[in-house]
């Protein structure tokens, strides 16, 4: 079993993350978990912090030369704009006379939308900063270090994933175009929105500029595909051993994802039953499916074919025109908090989802491989897949193979 746990807050020292369960023999390189945090701080409609404040990334242990040791991986995101906040997050206590003005002035007008006012209510409380600090995305970096370490392991056993952004606010990819192949994500990662098709990617820029102009903010909608993934990952036999309630989870506990879609997700749910599933036919003497509708899962097991889900963002709720709340201190009505904050950080949080799709994808894999040699993981992959009667036999869709949706 994969466990991975995160620690720190947006502005404190660093970001501190362990993940425990990898066999060894992984590579792990630093530069690919740079290139990924990178990637993270991405997107038009990024906020200003994204430019000034730099990701530091350190390895403390569980990889030595290069290559996962099976240890624990523990990895640490530095901020460099901690010296700025060395007071106002200081872990030892601090004369509340130092910290009454500027960055250190209690935030007593929480913002709707946010986790600051149930926060305070649920932790006891006087104002919102020890509740958005943890709260913050800014904790995603975390989530993202490891995810490139999960990323690795998957790619060692042919499994590569990719995440493009398929709507921003009412503006959406088409329906029927094609989907982006893993050796499409230099391509994606250059355009503003991490967007396949640049006609939609145009469109998109434009409503983020107007949002942008009316001082407002998006969602929008990112789509996680996984190319190579075995049949039999997950079980239909219990409900928290589903592939898809626990791939449904990992997204759903990214801030702001209020939505999940397997496959065609609600669409499916308008259509009839005889244009809703995946028939199976027979193409030389190999089960293939003539659609993908289900996004590759079936009874809560991977289905071999393209894995596909889908997270919905909402809008940004900190909003330069600020919405009404209460001020805690007053008791009046008052506007929310507001310093900068992004317009929309969409095409960040599909490498967010990319990461939390790796790292369920690597549990569920060691749930049914295990493995403590990724080695032995690769051996045990095959003879599964070697053992599966010829008249039970379908075809995996690998990367390099041309998908076509619906
Ligand atoms: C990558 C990413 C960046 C985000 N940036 C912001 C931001 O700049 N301003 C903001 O108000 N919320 C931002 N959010 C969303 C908030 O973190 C989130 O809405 C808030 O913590 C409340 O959680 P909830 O929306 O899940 O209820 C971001 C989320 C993600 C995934
Ligand atoms: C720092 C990051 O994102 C932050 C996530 C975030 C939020 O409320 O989630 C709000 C913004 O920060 P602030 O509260 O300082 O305006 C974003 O910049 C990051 O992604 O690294």
């Amino acid at each position: 079993m994969l466990r991975w746990l995160t620690a720190g807050e947006s502005h404190g020292p660093e970001l501190v993350a362990i993940l425990e369960g990898l066999p060894a023999g992984i590579p792990v390189s630093l530069d690919d978990i740079r290139a990924d945090l990178a990637r993270r701080k991405l997107g038009y409609g990024r906020g200003a912090r994204m430019k000034f404040e730099q990701d530091e990334l350190a390895i403390s242990g569980g990889v030595r030369h290069g290559l996962s040791l099976g240890s624990p991986i523990a990895v640490r995101v530095g901020n460099t704009e901690w010296p700025k906040w060395q007071e106002v997050m200081s872990p030892e206590p601090i004369d509340p006379a130092r910290l009454g003005r500027g960055r250190g002035a209690a935030l007593t007008r929480p913002r709707p939308g946010h986790a600051d006012l149930v926060g305070m209510q649920k932790y006891d409380f006087d104002e919102a900063r020890p509740v958005l600090e943890r709260a913050s995305a800014r904790e995603t970096a975390a989530r993202v270090a490891l995810g490139a370490i999960a990323r690795s392991f998957l790619s060692e056993l042919g499994i590569e994933l990719v995440a493009h952004t398929i709507a921003i606010g009412p503006v959406r990819v088409p329906e029927g175009r094609p989907l982006p192949l893993p050796a499409d994500v230099d391509a994606l990662d250059a355009d503003p929105l991490r967007c396949f098709d640049a006609e939609t990617s145009v469109l998109m820029v434009a409503e983020v500029d107007a949002a942008h102009k009316d001082g407002d903010t998006l969602g929008g909608v990112v789509e996680v595909l996984a190319y190579g993934v075995p049949p039999g990952l997950g079980s239909h036999v219990h409900w928290d051993r589903r592939l898809d309630s626990q791939l449904a989870a990992a997204l759903m506990g990214i801030q702001a994802i209020k939505g999940v879609e397997v496959g065609d997700g609600f669409e499916t749910t308008r259509r009839r039953g005889s244009a809703a599933h995946d028939e199976l036919h027979l193409s030389d003497g190999r089960i293939v499916r003539s659609s993908d509708r289900a996004g590759g899962t079936e009874g809560g097991m991977s289905t071999g074919t393209v894995l596909r889900v889908r997270a919905g963002m909402k809008p940004i709720a900190t909003i330069p025109h600020a919405l009404p709340t209460v001020d805690i201190a007053t008791g009046e009505a008052a506007a929310a908090h507001h310093q900068r904050s992004d317009v929309c950080a969409v095409p960040a949080a599909g490498v967010v989802a990319e990461a939390m799709v790796a790292l369920t994808l690597a549990n569920a894999v060691l749930e049914k491989f295990g493995g403590d040699s990724v080695g032995e993981t690769r051996r045990n992959l095959e003879s599964y897949l070697a053992a599966i009667p010829d008249a039970l036999r379908t075809e995996v869709v690998a990367a390099g193979a041309a998908p076509v949706r619906g």
